[in-house]
């Protein structure tokens, strides 16, 4: 576990600490600038959490909102405790629409209710869930990396480009595609890593770059903007992100800016990569049209810390995930492997 009031633990940065009664999330908000971790006692505190981005990161996510069942079970008044948990699950369901991790970790936390028949049971199994939960998103970023490296079989250093964050403060712990990022650095096979600083919340420049600083790893922030440039000049060899969902056919889902970079890449002919758990397919979903992508508030883009960016009131359409068709991605890696060129039959062929 990290040490009191700091984010890091011998396996590095955290972002989420759970002490069996409460739960402490690091306000992301307030990076870099800033490190202060929130006390989360209730489920709909986690839920709120999630909705203003204190946490985000689809596995963070997933993780978070087991633990506000686990909380709701913890400090349910004992009366009819079963539909304090439901309505826990409904809450934390309705925080953000788009990581489908939320809606998986939420349906491991039912399953386990709904075999529970005291509240004392629920208490103890539902933290075990969560923790198990946790647990496992930790050893999938680790198996994850190990694939990733095997598929890039790289005999010398190259420069990679990577957008938003899919580091240890979007996940348990670790990362999805920084996690890559981080095992070619101790390989000492990263020439250069450029950071998209990804507006509007610039999780990049904040988030990222802040991560990669802590563990000594040399990282180049770059305007969105330039990604063209740097893909055109810089001897870029792979593009490396992460995911929000991964529907059937391949298509992935994640932070607005992925699918211009992957027409970025497909012209410069740099090899598109998306690292993300199992937990982040949704093979429910037949293709990236059917999914829910969040519009953030306007104000977002207007301003960045109450400082204004655009006159008052100006219209803005802030969408913050799209779709990256299956057919411009090379590889999807997840924790069970990887599904090269993408399609239907790649992916039921990992995920049935
Ligand atoms: C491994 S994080 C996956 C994903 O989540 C981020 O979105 P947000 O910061 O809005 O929660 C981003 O899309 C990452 O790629």
């Amino acid at each position: 576990m990290a040490k009191q009031g700091t984010s890091s633990t011998a396996m590095g940065t955290v972002a989420i600490r759970w002490h069996g009664s409460r739960l402490e999330l690091l306000d992301q908000r307030l990076l870099p600038g800033e490190e202060h971790w929130m006390t989360l006692e209730g489920a709909s505190g986690v839920a709120q959490s999630i909705r203003d981005m204190v946490v985000r990161g689809a596995p963070a996510i997933g993780i978070s909102a087991a633990y506000g069942v686990a909380l709701a079970a913890r400090h349910a008044g004992g009366g009819d405790w079963k539909a304090e948990i439901k309505q826990a699950i409904r809450e934390l369901a309705a925080s953000r629409p788009t990581a489908v991790n939320l809606f998986w970790a939420l349906q491991r936390m039912e399953r386990v209710f709904h075999a529970c028949h005291s509240l004392d049971e629920a208490v103890k199994r539902l933290a075990s869930e969560a923790e198990t939960i946790h647990r496992e998103d930790v050893e999938a970023n680790v198996a994850m990396a190990d694939h990733a490296l095997d598929l890039m079989n790289l005999e010398k250093p190259v420069s990679v480009l990577t957008h938003c964050n899919t580091g240890a403060l979007a996940t348990g712990g670790y990362g999805t595609a920084l996690g890559v990022i981080r095992r070619m650095h101790e390989k000492k096979l990263l020439k250069e890593v450029f950071a998209d600083e990804t507006r509007p919340w610039l999780q990049g420049s904040r988030l990222t770059a802040w991560e990669l600083a802590r563990d000594q790893i040399p990282v180049t922030l770059n305007a969105d903007g330039a990604a063209a440039s740097i893909l055109a000049r810089k001897d870029v060899r792979w593009v490396i992100v992460g995911a929000d969902r991964i529907t059937a056919n391949g298509d992935v889902v994640n932070k607005i800016g992925t699918y211009s970079l992957a027409v970025l890449a497909r012209h410069h002919r740099v090899r598109f990569m998306v690292v993300a758990p199992s937990s982040t397919v949704d093979m429910s979903l037949a293709s990236g049209a059917e999914v829910p992508l969040e519009e953030r508030d306007g104000l977002e883009v207007r301003e960045i810390r109450g400082i204004p960016l655009a006159p008052e009131g100006v219209n803005v359409f802030n969408p913050v995930f799209d779709v990256t068709p299956a057919s411009m991605i090379d590889a999807i890696v997840t924790e069970k492997g990887v599904v090269h060129s993408p399609n239907i039959t790649g992916m039921k062929a990992l995920f049935g």
